[in-house]
């Protein structure tokens, strides 16, 4: 849908190896309204495959797009060529949203005439009819109807391939010429009647994702310079722009409060149906509700770079990047349609010339064959249900960055969890203060030191100092130790605040301390000490409070069968403790920023299928690693939508067993899908060959099945 400008070229998942990074190649996207069944993306990956100057090519057959990764000569010949296949491309631009064509008026009065035509036949044909009547009724039914799908079979013969449309083709000519004209005609009215339904329903699935695109009003009332306000349309506002939205309008742009109190509803992004007050300074997101009154605010990007524009752009890159089921399925289509093509000539000549069979039975055999080779509906059915759960998990605040996390996350064994601003609310408040020693100013020592830092503990102390009004001085050479605490000069004297482990390091630590700081830890709370060079000497205890929603989240994760386990760089007593409340099975505290990627590994690495659930700023590393990253509070921190797997708007840990319900709903339609596709083919296959079927049953299953699986993957839309 979209082309991608300068640096940021979408993930193309193609056979090619992708074009030297040189910053001369692009990706151009274009729309090719013919490319609907997968073998047309075979003939078009082969022969842009061949050429000079052309990378990965990424295709959407329900948006039927191609992108192409090109030099600048490359991309002309790569347009030939595919005009050369008999497809129009019609260039994609960045914003611009042509609808893919659907079905028009002329072809559905087409296909009308020509049913009646066809049924005609056939009654002319039962009522004994005249012969030559019967013929002429069923050769203008073919003609009406059929003259699109002849076109394009044979593009794909003459490139010898065989699609759909030139196995179609094949076996009503064969039909035609063996003289079972009804049949004929009959077989071309259901084909293409049911290629309408499928473009169809294969529409809604689209839409879904679209409908995201339309949460933002198309314009917005602006400030401008002369004091008026105007209402602008989206692209002419910029980042500084002064917006005002009044009570029930959505809001159009990420942006901050400047004036006004209201409350937004941010269900349409985060899927947390509970209002979020909004004052001055609070972050609003384009796409959610402006609520109980009028707000002004400072829009903080243009609107294509959204919050919003980026997770849509992130479930368009989704939908291209191949599920493992379908990538199975286009590597079984390869084998089998060639498969399918080699019995039916079989079956067509062997038992008559070797078995005395009578030749029009076995050839009418081998037609029917034909019409069951086709793997469309097997292999159409994979994407719809992938971007139907996708398109359902967006609407639930979850976004997937692609397919194939959203079917492997039923093979979820474990789920590790990250425990500041996971599982507990990452705003601890300072619960005790501990002075070791008699010296005056301890408290505006380690505040300004606090001060210096953005780890929750640290500005929980930093917090207190400033409601009690604790003065603060000035600190030299402030550095932050990852995982220990922190360290600087004041006065010319150097302090350290860190936890346990930090003072280990600095041997100034003693049994009777370590009691004190075990005491506080029991209690949940997390202890960091104040020492200088030679002692330490007071102690800071801090408690963070556990989410609600995070006991309860456990719980469903639990009733799903998967083991949670926290990790901490927080000691062990303070983690168990906090394991406890919420019910985690497994604790692992006091490991340092890199020992947690290392933990991720070990797990993987005996086999278990582990999600690692964090902020994503902090534990990039260790997300990448597990078998599938979950980023919490995505929304308004690009980073974490971009670190992720799975990113999840808002911080409520209950979308994770959300997501694991619906990895296991997709994954259970995709496999039902196709056990029908293939169930039914073996069932014909069967019958065709024992000389039970007839040419339409064939059109009529194969078809039914395509439709059936199509609807079967769309019920993931809803609920
Ligand atoms: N800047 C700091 N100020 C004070 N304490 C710190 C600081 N940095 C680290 N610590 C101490 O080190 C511990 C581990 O810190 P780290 O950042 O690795 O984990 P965390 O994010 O706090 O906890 P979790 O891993 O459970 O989310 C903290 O619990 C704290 O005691
Ligand atoms: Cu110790």
């Amino acid at each position: 849908m979209s082309t991608c400008c300068g640096s940021e070229h979408p993930t193309l998942p193609s056979a090619a190896p992708p074009l030297p990074d040189d910053g001369t190649t692009s990706v151009s996207t274009y729309r090719i309204a013919q490319m609907d069944c997968p073998t047309e993306q075979r003939l078009i990956t082969d022969r842009l495959g061949r050429m000079p100057g052309i990378g990965r090519l990424g295709f959407n057959l329900l948006e039927r797009t191609l992108s192409i990764e090109h030099t600048p000569e490359a991309l002309a010949p790569a347009l030939e060529a595919i005009r050369n296949l008999g497809f129009t491309p019609v260039s994609v631009s960045a914003g611009s949203d042509i609808p893919a064509p659907g079905p028009s008026l002329a072809e559905r009065w087409r296909l009308a005439i020509a049913g009646g035509l066809a049924l005609g036949a056939e009654i002319l044909h039962f009522s004994s009819g005249p012969d030559w009547l019967v013929a002429a009724l069923a050769i203008a039914a073919v003609a009406l109807c059929g003259l699109g799908t002849y076109a394009r079979g044979w593009v794909a013969l003459k490139n010898r391939d065989l699609n759909i449309n030139a196995l179609m083709s094949i076996a009503v000519t064969g039909a035609l010429l063996i003289g079972q004209w009804p049949e004929a005609a009959m077989v071309m009215v259901l084909f293409t009647l049911a290629e309408l339904i499928e473009t169809r329903s294969l529409e809604r699935a689209r839409n879904a994702i679209r409908s995201l695109l339309d949460l933002t009003p198309p314009s917005a009332t602006v400030l401008q310079a002369d004091g008026s306000w105007q209402n602008l349309p989206l692209a002419s506002i910029g980042a500084g722009d002064r917006v005002r939205v009044r009570p029930g309008e959505r809001i159009a742009l990420d942006g901050v409060v400047a004036a006004g109190t209201s409350s937004a509803d941010q269900s349409p992004i985060t899927g947390e149906s509970l209002p979020v007050e909004k004052t001055v300074g609070d972050p609003l997101f384009a796409g959610t509700i402006n609520q109980a009154g009028e707000l002004e605010y400072i829009a903080s990007s243009p609107a294509t770079d959204s919050t919003l524009a980026r997770i849509i752009h992130a479930v368009e890159q989704a939908q291209n990047s191949r599920a493992p089921t379908q990538r199975f399925v286009d590597q079984f289509s390869r084998i089998y349609t060639p498969l399918v093509f080699v019995l039916a000539l079989g079956v067509a000549m062997v038992p008559p010339l070797l078995l005395g069979g009578a030749w029009p039975d076995w050839i009418y055999r081998a037609l029917v064959l034909l019409v069951v080779a086709c793997p469309c509906a097997l292999v159409i059915s994979t994407p719809v249900s992938i971007v139907s759960g996708l398109a359902a998990a967006a609407r639930r605040g979850i976004l997937i960055k692609g397919g194939h996390f959203l079917e492997q996350g039923h093979r979820l064994t474990h789920l590790a969890l990250d425990k500041t601003g996971t599982l507990t609310h990452g705003t601890p408040r300072q619960t005790d203060y501990l002075p070791l020693v008699e010296v005056a100013g301890l408290r505006t020592i380690a505040a300004s030191l606090a001060q210096r830092s953005d780890h929750p503990v640290s500005r929980a102390i930093a917090e207190q100092a400033a409601t009690e009004g604790v003065a603060l001085q000035e600190v030299a050479n402030f550095a932050a130790l990852p995982g220990l605490g922190s360290r600087a000069e004041v006065d010319g004297e150097t302090y350290h605040l860190g936890n346990h482990r930090l003072l280990e390091q600095l041997q100034l630590c003693s049994p009777a301390l370590e009691a004190q700081l075990e005491a506080l830890e029991r209690q949940g709370k997390t202890v960091i000490i104040l020492s200088n060079a030679q002692q330490p000497l007071a102690l800071f205890a801090v408690a963070d409070t556990v989410k609600p929603s995070s006991v309860e989240a456990v719980a469903q994760l639990h009733d799903l069968g998967l083991r949670i386990l926290m990790l901490s760089g927080d000691n062990q007593h303070t983690a168990d403790t906090i394991a406890r409340q919420v019910g985690i099975d497994e604790a692992r505290g006091e490991l340092m920023p890199e020992d947690k990627l290392e933990q991720i590994r070990q797990l993987a690495d005996q086999g278990m299928h582990i999600g690692m659930v964090g902020d994503g700023i902090n534990d990039a590393p260790a997300l990448a690693r597990a078998d599938i990253g979950f980023a919490m509070g995505a929304i308004g921190t690009d980073t974490a939508i971009e670190a992720a797997d799975v990113a999840i708007m808002d911080d409520d840990l209950r979308r994770l067993p959300d997501f694991i319900r619906l990895s296991r709903r997709t994954r259970r339609i995709l496999v039902q899908n196709i056990t029908l596709a293939l169930g039914i083919k073996a069932v014909f296959l069967v019958l065709t060959l024992t000389g039970h079927a007839t040419m339409w049953m064939a059109v009529f299953a194969d078809m039914g099945v395509s439709l059936l699986v199509i609807f079967n993957g769309l019920r993931l839309l809803r609920g």
